[in-house]
């Protein structure tokens, strides 16, 4: 097995090691990073990891994906405890199970337990731990001026913001750099976000909407002069730890759903940039047993279109929806998964005919604004996924539902973003309807962070309170403490580029 990885842009047999990966991020030639083999696991070894702790589970993943050359296995097991120490719940990421009774088999897998109440703390505490190790390795016995630096540059749509900032703040030699859509993001993931105090740490409100601030960092990473003086590094789900970190609560949640016994189950997963759902399909390539993974859309369903007609189409006419995170048009992670299907389907399983065609489509979208693949490459997508696009007012809906009638616990309040796939969730139990298979339902944030969506489903309920039955103590402080935020007119790279060399210059660097 390799442990290497390739472009999915490139037609070279060119490979790179996983700290290159890591901490390259995005590829020179634009594409991302995937991994030159897919490792399986068989039946008994999946009988073996039934029985492990998160951590353990995650640490038999990573090892084989990162040559023990790289990192050797004990470095990798304190790196993985170290990040998970940091989560409220000792599993990690609990399975709240049967929600909806016992008939449904809707479990919600809960993955917002972490500092930011998010899911992206499972992978970006482990990323920033990665990132200290790397450094301090690289910089053991240097002198001050030749110590290397990463200067962090990521988007937000409001989550990937603060669990990037709570994975970085205050670690040596890193700076951290924030870009987010001037008020699209929730009041709460604002606070998160400006509120730390950290002189590592700068936050850029800009103009303009999530999509935009993507474009940016890409076009950041494809500056050679720039990341050769300020050593780029990403956050965001381009960077493949983030997809490596979020492929452990697939195994996890598996397992504690079956009970060690073969069952059907099902994942829906909210989506917008394609990276949680994409931890999924690479488990269940791995040998996962999983019948298919549920693409949820809120009204912004790039994704959805797809699936449905083959067409990927850029469009900057992003909807403000309930479920702000998830407003995005340009699905960066779904890249990888189009290498995947462009390989089976169209190059007889070579790579470089792959990163060939990956190519040409991904021109196609620069210059023409769409690209159009065959029917065989949409069927062929279809057998490991189907999608579901929720409106706003299905989301309102499910809130209400799932609070009236949950079970267990009574009263359980979903997120909006949740309750995209708890909506698509039950859509599919309609459709199906087959008593057999076991539903886990990805819950990507807690509802303290949306005030405003939980709010308009839930104040009509008699004893319902939103500082009583939501908001954790932890997060009412926030509105109390001082910002650091800097507005950045225009959604301009060079605009950003000044703005970050600017703060970098009062960090002293
Ligand atoms: C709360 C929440 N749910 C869902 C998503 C969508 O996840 P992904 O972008 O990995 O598809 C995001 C943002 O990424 C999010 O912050
Ligand atoms: N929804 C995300 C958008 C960024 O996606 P990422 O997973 O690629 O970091 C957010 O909350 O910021």
């Amino acid at each position: 097995m390799s442990k290497t990885y390739r472009s999915t842009r490139s037609s070279s047999k060119d490979t790179k090691s996983f700290e290159e990966t890591i901490i390259q991020g995005l590829a020179s030639d634009g594409g991302l990073f995937i991994p030159s083999e897919i490792p399986q696991v068989s039946e008994e070894t999946l009988k073996q990891w039934s029985q492990l702790s998160f951590q353990g589970l995650a640490l038999e993943i990573m090892k084989l994906y990162i040559s023990s050359e790289e990192i050797p296995e004990a470095d990798l097991k304190v790196l993985i405890e170290r990040s998970y120490s940091t989560f409220r719940s000792k599993d990690v990421t609990p399975l709240a199970k049967d929600v909806t009774g016992k008939n449904e088999h809707l479990h919600i897998l809960e993955l917002f337990h972490g500092p930011t109440y998010a899911f992206k703390d499972v992978a970006l505490q482990f990323v920033g731990n990665l990132f200290e190790y790397f450094l301090q390795r690289a910089n053991k016995d240097l002198p001050q001026e030749q110590r290397k630096r990463i200067t962090v540059v990521g988007a937000t749509s409001g989550d990937t913001g603060s669990a990037a900032i709570y994975g970085m703040r205050g670690k040596k030699d890193v700076s951290v750099f924030i870009l987010y859509p001037t008020g699209r993001i929730s009041p709460i993931q604002e606070e998160q976000m400006t509120t730390v105090p950290d002189q590592n740490v700068q936050t850029l409100s800009v103009k303009g909407t999530f999509d935009n601030c993507q474009d940016i960092v890409k076009a950041i990473f494809g500056d050679v002069e720039f990341n050769k003086k300020h050593n780029v590094g990403a956050v965001n789900s381009i960077n493949w730890a983030r997809i490596l970190a979020q492929m452990t609560y697939y195994f996890y949640a598996y397992f504690q759903a079956t009970n060690g016994s073969p069952s059907k189950v099902k994942f829906v997963v909210p989506s917008g940039n394609f990276g949680d759902i994409l931890a999924g399909y690479y488990a269940k390539k791995m040998g996962l047993p999983v019948e298919r993974l549920i693409i949820a859309t809120n009204e912004n369903d790039i994704l959805d279109r797809f699936l449905k007609s083959g067409v990927y189409e850029r469009s900057d006419d992003v909807a403000a929806t309930l479920s702000p995170a998830m407003d995005i048009l340009i699905s960066s992670n779904f890249e990888r998964l189009l290498w995947y299907l462009a390989r089976d389907v169209l190059a007889s399983n070579d790579d470089q005919k792959a990163g060939e065609i990956l190519n040409q489509w991904f021109t196609q979208l620069k210059t023409k604004g769409k690209f159009e693949v065959d029917s065989a490459v949409v069927k062929h997508a279809l057998v490991d996924f189907d999608s579901e696009r929720v409106s706003n007012a299905e989301t309102t809906s499910t809130i209400k539902e799932t609070y009236a009638n949950s079970q267990n616990p009574q009263h359980y309040i979903l997120d909006p973003h949740t309750a995209v796939g708890v909506c698509a969730t039950k859509r599919q139990m309609a459709k199906d309807n087959d008593k057999s298979i076991q539903y886990i339902s990805l819950s990507t944030a807690h509802p303290a962070k949306f005030a405003e969506a939980v709010n308009e489903a839930l104040s009509s309920f008699e004893g319902y309170s939103f500082e009583k039955d939501v908001l954790p103590d932890e997060l009412k402080v926030l509105s109390t403490l001082e910002k650091k935020l800097k507005f950045v007119e225009k959604a301009d790279v060079e605009l950003v580029k000044s703005a970050i060399e600017e703060e970098l210059a009062k960090m002293g660097l």
